[in-house]
């Protein structure tokens, strides 16, 4: 009995030895990671600061941050972001990149191999030119003038154009399963087109499979700024550094920035901004792209950038992160042919916002659908004008919603707090040194979890650590799914709610 409590205080110590020894081999190989990072970090700094990307009104040759904002990074609001090195005033220059440290096509296209190869290309689209040239670009590593910038972009992008059948799937919402099979197919199909032109530029082997190009869409799709003279936009050195939160997300934002208040140098604090729509942009007069304080920001607060309002799924495509609480969120539920017909909204109009109310367009649309056909052309301008058609109506109206809000949630494959845990586990997945383990752990998720372990090729045996970041990608993405997802339902069920009430206020 002692031998065997000593072999198994020697088997769990030599376990938890060999864990030991691996938790400090990863930690070396981090803090190795890190300290490269940084230097890469800041070889990119000075570069900018040598092109006159600054953000003070002096510039510094040596380094372009430090007067108003710092890298720094947020684990929880897009990982690596921009930080106010002071307290920040709302409307404030925060940071200025010069028009020759934009990289166009136009600029990236000054070589002349790759101009006369590109006119051999004519059809290719303005965003295939500029995903080429800038995969040719890389293609000469040091060689290149943009190498420092290109050394501090992110190894991949969780866009929906590299998501997986599996990730697919874990959408659960046909509408969203089908914008990822469209962003693939669309990937796909613009990367055959292109390939005829990277292979005659002689790209290397492993800029020319589809991972590459995919990588390279995603940087694009995710770091272009918009610029007026080039419809492909352009790469913003130090400017792209910026995480989003959405517009309007913030009271005391653009757009109702009435108040925002003359400094003393009016070149600090711009009046003439306090009608801007987005907080950075070129600027013809400046010869530059300005990014400009949102809000007031206090000494090391994460400088944000509103890039434009998306949904979750646009978010998704674009960017490859979502919103817990996105002011612009839509979602569409399915709708019989005969309420499209009954009124002349768009389809895209009739969505239920982030907090579950229908639409203006989809209210009138069910109200005018709720309405018997003869009736209709006499009470349409009512409807349209956005007025309750009657109680009886109105009745019908959010009764109708609410049981088809309850329809979808039933027929949902997955339920909200099954959602829940299955988020709580993907975030612990770390914990546990296999996939059996986790496997366990997880009854409820019984089929996903197969779909996962086939997906990923991998056997419920195999150890967790040593899977490598494909399978780290797919988790990531796995997390974003469903994250999604629950969020759609949530606002489904925060409909019903709302119907609830309408319901329960009109019958009393
Ligand atoms: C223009 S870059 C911003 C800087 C980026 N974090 C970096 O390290 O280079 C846009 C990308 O940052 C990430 N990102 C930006 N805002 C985010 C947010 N609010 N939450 C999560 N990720 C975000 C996404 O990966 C997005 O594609």
């Amino acid at each position: 009995m002692v031998d065997g409590a000593v072999g198994e205080m020697n088997s769990s110590n030599s376990t938890s030895e060999s864990k030991a020894k691996a938790a400090t081999n990863t930690q070396t190989h981090g803090r190795e990671e890190k300290e490269e990072e940084s230097g890469r970090l800041d070889s990119l700094l000075k570069w900018a600061a040598g092109l006159g990307v600054s953000d003070s009104q002096k510039p510094d040759s040596c380094c372009c941050l430090g007067y108003s904002l710092a890298v720094s990074y947020f684990p929880d609001a897009g990982g690596r972001g921009m930080a106010a090195v002071r307290d920040l005033r709302k409307g404030e220059l925060v940071l200025k990149v010069p028009k020759s440290a934009l990289i166009t096509t136009q600029l990236l296209s000054r070589d002349d191999t790759l101009s006369a190869a590109l006119k051999a290309h004519p059809s290719l689209s303005a965003a295939q030119v500029l995903i080429v040239c800038f995969l040719y670009e890389l293609s000469k590593g040091r060689a290149s003038p943009w190498h420092p910038y290109f050394l501090c972009l992110p190894r991949s992008y969780d866009i929906l154009a590299a998501f997986g059948e599996f990730e697919m799937q874990a959408l659960q919402v046909d509408y969203a399963i089908w914008a990822a099979q469209k962003a693939v197919t669309k990937a796909e199909y613009e990367w055959k087109e292109a390939t005829v032109l990277m292979k005659e530029l002689k790209l290397k082997p492993q800029l020319l499979t589809l991972r590459a190009w995919i990588w390279a869409t995603g940087t694009i799709c995710s770091r272009t700024m918009h610029i007026p003279w080039d419809e492909a936009g352009c790469l913003c050195p130090v400017g792209d550094l910026f995480n989003y939160a959405a517009p309007g997300e913030d009271p005391n934002g653009f757009e109702n920035a009435d108040n925002l208040q003359n400094g003393d140098i009016i070149d600090v604090v711009d009046t003439q901004h306090s009608q801007r729509l987005t907080d950075g942009a070129f600027e013809e007069r400046a010869s530059a792209y300005c990014f400009y304080a949102r809000k007031n920001y206090k000494k090391r607060e994460q400088v944000l950038l509103g890039y434009g309002t998306y949904t979750n799924l646009e978010l998704l495509e674009h960017y490859g992160f979502l919103l817990d609480d996105n002011p612009n969120e839509k979602v569409f539920i399915p709708l019989e042919h005969d309420i499209h017909s009954s009124s002349s909204w768009p389809e895209d109009l009739l969505f239920i916002d982030q907090n579950g109310r229908p639409s203006f367009a989809l209210l009138s649309t069910l109200r005018l659908w709720a309405t018997p056909p003869h009736q209709r052309k006499s009470i349409g301008h009512l409807a349209y004008s956005g007025s309750q058609l009657s109680q009886g109506n109105e009745l019908f109206v959010m009764k109708w919603l609410a049981k088809k809000c309850h329809v979808i949630l039933k027929h949902m494959p997955t339920l909200i707090e099954e959602d829940k845990l299955l988020l709580s586990f993907i975030d612990k997945i770390q914990d546990f040194d296999n996939l059996w383990e986790w496997g366990k752990a997880l009854p409820a998720f019984g089929n996903e979890f197969c779909d996962f372990l086939k997906a990923t090729g991998m056997r419920i045996d195999d150890e967790f650590k040593s899977s490598g970041r494909r399978t780290q990608m797919m988790i990531d993405r796995w997390k974003l799914a469903v994250q999604w997802r629950l969020n759609y339902k949530n606002i489904i069920l925060n409909c019903i709610s709302y119907c609830t009430g309408i319901i329960s206020s009109l019958s009393g």
